[in-house]
This record gives structure tokens, C-alpha cells and sequence, in this order.
């Protein structure tokens, strides 16, 4: 005690000190908190933005997508900013007039110019994947299909963003997009994906199972339990770190118009009388007639063309879904697997595994018919649901849906119907496993789909390794630092004011 006073007595000046450190110390904390609030507040963001065309059998769709610059290689980021139906028909069906393919997205490309700003015109870069519609045309006429992607590459090239390219993608492409898609929007990939030092876990995170169906093709592409046997079903991935053997398979022409077609054609007896079907597919009072020119042109059909002396078929509904399934069966090869197991026509298919998310037409479908609350809806639920759904009579249904259009009204029975029988019986889903399919349009903002994992792939935005990041987050860092500069702080004060030298001041000691 008498030391303190007299150390007191002897330095005159110490209260100054304190006075000093305690300014400098509030000044401190005043400083500290605005440059907290300053850098919590969010900047102006750089955005970059992506553009790709859809061009599906039956239509083409234009989608933009958004991410802010700093953070392209976080995933999650990239999110659907705009998208736009281009009017008409899907592309392939301007085989005969192949300019008109090109000008058909004029509308949708000048709105993709209002919509992104300016000055990231340039940068912006802008593909074009064609489906299976396209696939078929190359089959049917190469030089026509060459002629309409010609066509819509000049309409691409005379806008002002980055043109990168229009082609047909493979249907293994296109599954394999979908996949990723989803799961990216899902969030699956970040899952635990960071690295941890030498903790990294490689172990490949639950993934989304991926059901897509076209008009002309439909894709099944998941993760596996068991090992994959073929290898042109096979992908492996590297992504965030973590490895995905992923099978995936396209079936062209078993998109939903593509197998009405064939249906109708495998169920076409030679004698039919009057040229009539009865088609259980349709409602009792529906009637449409169709031209089998039209009918046997695709290469889906073409194998089905028997000897007939008419050239137009009427086909009147008769509105029976466990009939109408029947007839769909026909169209499925169940012999002739050479592998383990098989989904149809000889095509190698691991068993089903994990959760699925069924996009495109099932969802368009499913949707319509209110069968897409899968957790009230048993697959047997689903059947009684389509058995009560087709026998209605036509004009009770147009008059309970007045809105909606003639197309896609009168084959929703069709359309319900072969969904279940290429998942039950192609894909061999049960009453047990039916619930692990989620009918999906969107998630989150973005359409589920295979453009943006085409884009997130074309543009290196998946890295193979996760992104190493700091051990502690920013927050914490600064949290820490702050504390103990102020302990530091705290400990000198006391130092010196007890032992009458500064301890944390060496040069006082060396004097
Ligand atoms: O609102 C709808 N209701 C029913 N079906 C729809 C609706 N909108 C689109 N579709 C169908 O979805 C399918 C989309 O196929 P897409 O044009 O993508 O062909 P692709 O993927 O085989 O090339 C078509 O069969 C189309 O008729
Ligand atoms: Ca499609």
C-alpha cells in the first residue's frame, strides 16, 4: 500500500496517463463499432448474368439467370432472374421453313435485352440446347436440322450479348443437367462441403433423384446404392470435393406426345372396322381424327407402319384408365435384359434409391389431375383417382375446365395414365417407394430443369474442390481480436498503474 502512495506521490502525471488511455480506449470502441456497421451495411453488388434457350419438342423456353460476381464459385448462388415462352411451336417443327425458326425468338431475345443491363451485354453469354425434338429431325432429315440450328445461331449472333454456341445435347446430357439442377437449387452439393483442413469429408452428400419427361424423351438419372454396371449409363462427378456416380438414361420417344403416338399406332388393328379405334386413353363423347401420314412420319412410329388402305383414323374415347394403362403397356419391352436388372427394352437400371424429384410434363400433369400432395396420395389412390377422372364424359370435363387448352385437356387422362405406367412398371416404383416422388415445378425461384446445370457446367461455375475458407468465421475473427486487444489493453493499465512501470513496455525495462 505505502509503496502505491508513494509511487503515486512520485509520479504526479499518472492520472494524465489514465485520463489518455481512457480516451484512447473509448476512442477505440467508437471506431471499432462504425467500421462494424460500415461493413455489415450490404455494397452495391456486381451482377453477372447467363442466358439459356430450352428449345423442347413442343416449345421453346428462354431462362436468365443472376449471381452476384464475388460469389460465382459458392453454390447456391446462381438463381433464375427472368423467363420467357417463346410463342409457336418447338424449332423442329420448322423443318420446312427453317428462317422462321430463327425469328421465332426475336420476341423472347429483345426482352432478354431489356431485362439485363447494358452494360453487362457483353459479357452476358448466351447458349441454345436442343432436345429431343431436334434429336428425332437429325434422325428423320440431318440437313434440315443443320438448317434450322444454322437459322437460330444467326437470331442468337444479332444480339449484343456473348454468343456461345447452339447445339443438340445428348439425352445423357440432359439428364445428367437435371440432376444437377436440382440439386444445386436443393442446396445438396454445400452440404458439409467446406473445408476443414485436413477434415475434409469426401464422402458424397444425400442427392435429389432426377425424373424428367419431354414430348419426345424422358430421363431417370440418381445415385445408386449398388455399383453401376454400364458404363454409357454412368457419370462421375467431382464437385465441392465430394464424388457422385451417378446413373442417368434417355429414352427417346417416351416423352409423353412421342408415346401417345406409339400407343395409338401399336393399338391400330389392320381390320379396323370404319377406320375407327376405340381408345380407352380418351373421354366417352371426345373424337378426333388422325392422318397416318402424320402419325407414321416420326422415327418413333415408323417401325409400327402396317399395310393400311385408309389414310385417317378416327379415334373415339371410351374413357377406361386401367384399359387405357393396358394399351400403354404395349409400347414397353420387358424381355430381352442382358444385365443384372432392367428398366424396359433391354436398358440397364440400377434399383431405385433415395428420394426423387419428377419435373417438366409430370409436374404440368400431375398437377392438373391434384395428384402431387404425394403424402396423402398412395400410388392405389392415384389409380382410383385417374379411374374416376377418365370416365367422365367429355363435355363434363371442357365444362369444368373452360380455360384450359383443348390439347393438354383431352390428354390428361392419357398423359396420368402413362406416368404411372412408365414409373410402376418401366422404372419399377411401388406403393412403397411412391412417396419418395416430390412433383416439382420450381425450387425455390428457379425452374427445375436441365438449363441452369447446363450453364453452371459451361461456365466452370462448379468447382471440383470445395472452396477453402478460414477456420473461424468474419465474425468471430473480429470478435476475438477486439476482446483481447482490449484485455492487452486492460493488463498494461493495471501494470502500470500498480508496479509503476508499463509491462507490456520493454523499452522502459532496458532504460
Ligand atoms: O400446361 C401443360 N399441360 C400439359 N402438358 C404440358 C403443359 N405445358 C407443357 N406441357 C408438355 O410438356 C412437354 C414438354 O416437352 P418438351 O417440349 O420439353 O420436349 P422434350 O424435352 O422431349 O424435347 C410437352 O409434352 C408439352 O406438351
Ligand atoms: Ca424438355
Amino acid at each position: 500500500m505505502d509503496t502505491k502512495r508513494d509511487m503515486q506521490q512520485k509520479n504526479p502525471w499518472h492520472r494524465k496517463l489514465i485520463v489518455i488511455l481512457t480516451i484512447l480506449f473509448i476512442v477505440g470502441i467508437i471506431v471499432i463499432v462504425s467500421t462494424a456497421i460500415i461493413q455489415n451495411k450490404p455494397l452495391p453488388q456486381k451482377m453477372k448474368y447467363g442466358i439459356v434457350l430450352d428449345a423442347g419438342s413442343s416449345h421453346t423456353s428462354l431462362y436468365i439467370y443472376k449471381w452476384p460476381a464475388e460469389k460465382e464459385n459458392d453454390t447456391g448462388v446462381v438463381q433464375q432472374h427472368h423467363a420467357c415462352n417463346v410463342k409457336g411451336p418447338g424449332i423442329s417443327s420448322y423443318s420446312a421453313k427453317t428462317d422462321n425458326a430463327g425469328k421465332s425468338l426475336s420476341e423472347c431475345m429483345d426482352l432478354a435485352k431489356t431485362s439485363i443491363p447494358d452494360v453487362r451485354h457483353s459479357e452476358t453469354p448466351v447458349y441454345l440446347g436442343a432436345t429431343a425434338g431436334m434429336r428425332l429431325l437429325r434422325e428423320q432429315d440431318d440437313m434440315a436440322s443443320e438448317n434450322v440450328l444454322t437459322s437460330v445461331a444467326n437470331t442468337l449472333r444479332s444480339y449484343p450479348f456473348k454468343y456461345e454456341g447452339a447445339r443438340i445435347i445428348t439425352g445423357q446430357e440432359e439428364g445428367a443437367y437435371g440432376w444437377i439442377t436440382v440439386n444445386y437449387l436443393q442446396g445438396n452439393f454445400q452440404k458439409n462441403s467446406r473445408f476443414f483442413g485436413p477434415f475434409q469429408d469426401t464422402q458424397a452428400s444425400v442427392t435429389l433423384g432426377a425424373l424428367d419427361l419431354g414430348g419426345a424423351s424422358t430421363q431417370i438419372t440418381f445415385v445408386p446404392q449398388e455399383e453401376i454396371e454400364s458404363e454409357e449409363n454412368s457419370l462421375h462427378f467431382r464437385l465441392y470435393g465430394k464424388d457422385y456416380n451417378v446413373y442417368t438414361h434417355s429414352f427417346l420417344c417416351y416423352g409423353k406426345d412421342q408415346a401417345l403416338n406409339l400407343t395409338v399406332a401399336i393399338n391400330l388393328k389392320i381390320d379396323e372396322p370404319d377406320n375407327v379405334q376405340e381408345n380407352p386413353c380418351f373421354h366417352v363423347g371426345y373424337s378426333k381424327t388422325i392422318s397416318l401420314k402424320n402419325l407414321y412420319k416420326s422415327p418413333c412410329t415408323a417401325k409400327q407402319k402396317k399395310n393400311l388402305r385408309m389414310d385417317s383414323v378416327v379415334l373415339n374415347g371410351t374413357g377406361n384408365a386401367s384399359k387405357c394403362r393396358e394399351n400403354v403397356l404395349k409400347i414397353f419391352n420387358f424381355s430381352d435384359c442382358t444385365s443384372s436388372s432392367c428398366s424396359f427394352n433391354g436398358i440397364y437400371q440400377p434399383h431405385i434409391y433415395g428420394s426423387f424429384g419428377a419435373f417438366s410434363a409430370y409436374y404440368f400433369v400431375m398437377q392438373f389431375l391434384n395428384l402431387t400432395t404425394h403424402h396423402e396420395t398412395s400410388l392405389a389412390k392415384v389409380k382410383e383417382k385417374m379411374e374416376y377422372f377418365c370416365s367422365t364424359p367429355w363435355a363434363s370435363v371442357k365444362q369444368r375446365f373452360p380455360t384450359v387448352k383443348e390439347k393438354y385437356l383431352s390428354e390428361y387422362c392419357f398423359s396420368g395414365n402413362y406416368i404411372i405406367t412408365l414409373l410402376e412398371n418401366g422404372y419399377s416404383f411401388t406403393e412403397d417407394n411412391w412417396n419418395t416422388i416430390t412433383f416439382i415445378k420450381k425450387i425455390g425461384n428457379s425452374d427445375a430443369g436441365w438449363t441452369l446445370g447446363y450453364m453452371l457446367n459451361l461456365t466452370n461455375m462448379i468447382p471440383a474442390e470445395a472452396p477453402s475458407s478460414p477456420p473461424l468465421p468474419y465474425g468471430g475473427y473480429v470478435a476475438i481480436m477486439v476482446i483481447f486487444s482490449l484485455l492487452l489493453l486492460a493488463l498494461c493499465t493495471i501494470g502500470y498503474i500498480f508496479f509503476g512501470k508499463p509491462a507490456c513496455n520493454s523499452q522502459k525495462h532496458i532504460i
